[in-house]
């Protein structure tokens, strides 16, 4: 065949193929369009979500940590149980009693998987990346979060929380993250941080920042919150610091047979971190996001415990508050309807944390001895049952309010003019600083003259006016010439001009106290009208909070950003409490609290102070 005749046949054949090809196509898409037609739109749509977390909300997320093996438990001789592997499960081996011969040699051993598991040479900061870090980058994205830490006495719950000075622990690195988020993000003072630290014991709550009377919860809007309760507006990462050390040393201790200072209440400390943004049709909108660090008593067993005297009531409270935030995890996991939070005040007040819109965390901690085998055991047994509640789908703040623009102007002005007024008050402590420096000097004896004031004696010949214009400096007034050195008159004229002028710095200083105190009454005036104008109470301003006084224009401490509704039987400040009336030895209402640790007052406030904290690592 020439190759003519064959190029042409070859196209033939090709296009019958490739007409039938089209055909074949054709009817596909006609089959296709009818079963759209049919089913609609959704044989398109991807199949509904099996997760559950989806249409439930979040699961809680389930962390382990295991202490170091502690001292006295090396001396008793005691063996590590527990194995993390792969950073995320827990091996823990029970070994068999040497006294129970049939078992002789015999191992058993269970696995318990968690979302992560922390060994003992697990750092602070790993843990609150791990755990807590996200939670706060949600507070201030307007949502909840909880962490909450589990275990027996000793078992690291307060080490992890709180820490010590060299170490501090997840609410310290929370609080301080969230100051340098907060500062990352706004540098207009939109962000307002309120902090609250209370302690549940023996069925009653108390405010640790202001210790009195016990508080009362009840419902509102915002769910169980405890009537009166001090809501401290911070500004800093030191302030809270110290806040912490003072609000852990009013914690109720007690030694135990299985810890020495251990925490015989459940503690909470609650960040509230309130902001606006504008959505998107330019309104501003009040948002609100709470953080809740939790820390539990000890979860022993009763017979671990001293069980003589007023630790049974106290450990069948604590057993109490437990069993009841066990129940509820139950109910909670068996999707129940009712869930029995208000068996306690500890369950009342972490119904949040668990059942509300909110990102929980739970931090299980243990201790690797077997000697300790049996809490270790429940406590496992326990985070491996949390893992299962899931909290409500979250909905980033339902209740925004949105903010007229005045009212936010006016909301500004009050931050401006509270910024102000704090320069004001460094001015005048500087001012302060100043005549002390003087009257000092002025009470001490005039000291003979050097070679560099000799030297450096001002020149005489400065013209009057001059003169009258720099004002008199204190070194020039000690310089004596050298004729004068050896006359005692000269020395006493030296003196008696010294006098005068103290007399006249002091009398320049009262003249500027009084022009600054007026300033701040005045700024103080509008901050309170323009708060009163807008209706709302505004909480952080020094004038809604100080009671009325006479303004003496003397720097005052900052107990005024305490803000407590309802008044305690005995209020006192936060530095009443760190200073002169703490007594070295505490006991509130018959209870010990960590302060009888303390003998010697804080240095400096931003210092946390290892009392308040958990034990040294050397003392375990
Ligand atoms: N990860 C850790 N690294 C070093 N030391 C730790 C660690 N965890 C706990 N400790 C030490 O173990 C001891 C007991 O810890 P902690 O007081 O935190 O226990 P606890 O669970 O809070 O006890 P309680 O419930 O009785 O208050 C402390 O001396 C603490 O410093």
């Amino acid at each position: 065949m020439p190759a003519s005749t064959r190029s042409q046949t070859v196209p033939n054949e090709s296009n019958s193929e490739h007409d039938a090809l089209k055909e074949k196509m054709k009817s596909l898409l006609a089959l296709y369009e009818q079963h759209k037609q049919k089913h609609g739109a959704a044989a398109a749509a991807p199949p509904p979500s099996k997760n559950p977390s989806l249409k439930t909300g979040t699961r809680i997320l389930v962390f382990v940590r295991v202490r170091p093996l502690a001292k006295k438990e090396m001396e008793a001789g005691s063996r590590c149980c527990v194995r993390i592997v792969d950073r995320r499960d827990v091996y823990l081996t029970e070994f068999a009693s040497e006294k129970d011969y049939l078992r002789l040699k015999r191992l058993r051993g269970r696995h318990f998987a968690f979302d992560a598991s922390f060994p003992d040479s697990a750092t602070q900061q790993d843990v609150y990346s791990t755990t807590t870090s996200e939670l706060v980058e949600a507070v201030l994205q307007g949502r909840n979060g909880s962490v909450f830490c589990y275990g027996a006495t000793g078992a690291g719950k307060t080490y992890t929380m709180l820490g010590t000075v060299e170490s501090p622990g997840v609410m310290v690195l929370a609080i301080k993250d969230l100051f340098n988020k907060i500062r990352m993000r706004s540098y207009d003072g939109n962000h307002a941080v309120h902090l609250s630290y209370l302690e549940v014991y023996n069925e009653t709550v108390r405010d640790l920042l202001s210790p009195g009377r016990p508080l009362v919860l009840r419902e509102d809007k915002q769910g169980i919150v405890a009537a009166g309760l001090t809501q401290y507006r911070a500004y800093s990462t030191d302030e809270v610091m110290a806040l912490l050390q003072q609000g852990n040393r009013s914690r109720t201790t007690e030694p135990t047979r299985a810890n020495e200072t251990s925490s015989r209440s459940h503690a909470i400390l609650q960040v509230v971190v309130e902001y606006r943004v504008r959505d998107a049709a330019m309104n501003i909108i009040k948002k609100m996001g709470k953080l809740s660090l939790i820390d539990l008593a000890g979860s022993e067993r009763a017979l671990a415990t001293d069980q003589r005297t007023v630790r049974s009531l106290e450990g069948a409270n604590i057993n109490r508050s437990l069993l009841a935030l066990s129940s509820c995890i139950n109910a909670l996991v068996e999707g129940k309807k009712h869930i029995p939070y208000r068996n306690s005040k500890l369950t009342q007040l972490l119904k949040d944390s668990l059942g509300g819109s909110c990102n929980t965390v739970m931090i299980a901690n243990i201790s690797p001895s077997n000697l300790a085998f049996g809490e270790t055991q429940n406590t496992l047994h326990w985070a491996d049952r949390a893992k299962e509640i899931r909290t409500k789908a979250i909905n980033a703040n339902e209740d925004l309010l949105p903010v007229p623009e005045t009212e936010t102007d006016q909301a500004k002005l009050v931050l401006e003019l509270q910024k102000e007024n704090r320069e004001l008050r460094m001015q005048l402590a500087r001012q302060h600083q100043k005549i002390m420096t003087l009257q000092a000097h002025s009470s001490a004896p005039p000291t003979p003259p050097s070679a560099t004031s000799l030297l450096s004696t001002p020149p005489t010949s400065a013209p009057p006016s001059e003169k009258r214009r720099t004002r008199p400096s204190l070194l020039a007034a000690t310089h004596f010439t050298p004729e004068a050195k050896n006359k005692g008159d000269e020395v006493a004229v030296t003196i008696r001009t010294l006098q005068q002028r103290v007399k006249a710095l002091e009398a320049e200083l009262e003249r500027v106290k009084k022009d600054y105190s007026l300033q701040l009454k005045q700024k103080d005036d509008v901050i309170r009208e323009l708060s009163q104008k807008g209706g709302k109470k505004v909480v952080a301003t020094r004038a809604s909070l100080r009671p009325k006084e006479a303004n003496t224009g003397e720097l005052k401490s900052p107990s005024y950003r305490f803000w407590s509704p309802v008044q305690t039987a005995k209020k006192r400040s936060f530095w009443d409490i760190t200073t002169a009336n703490s007594p070295s030895v505490t006991t509130l209402n018959g209870r010990k609290t960590r302060s009888h640790l303390i003998s010697e007052p804080t240095a400096h406030p931003s210092m946390l102070l290892q009392p308040g904290f958990a034990r040294k690592k050397g003392d375990i």
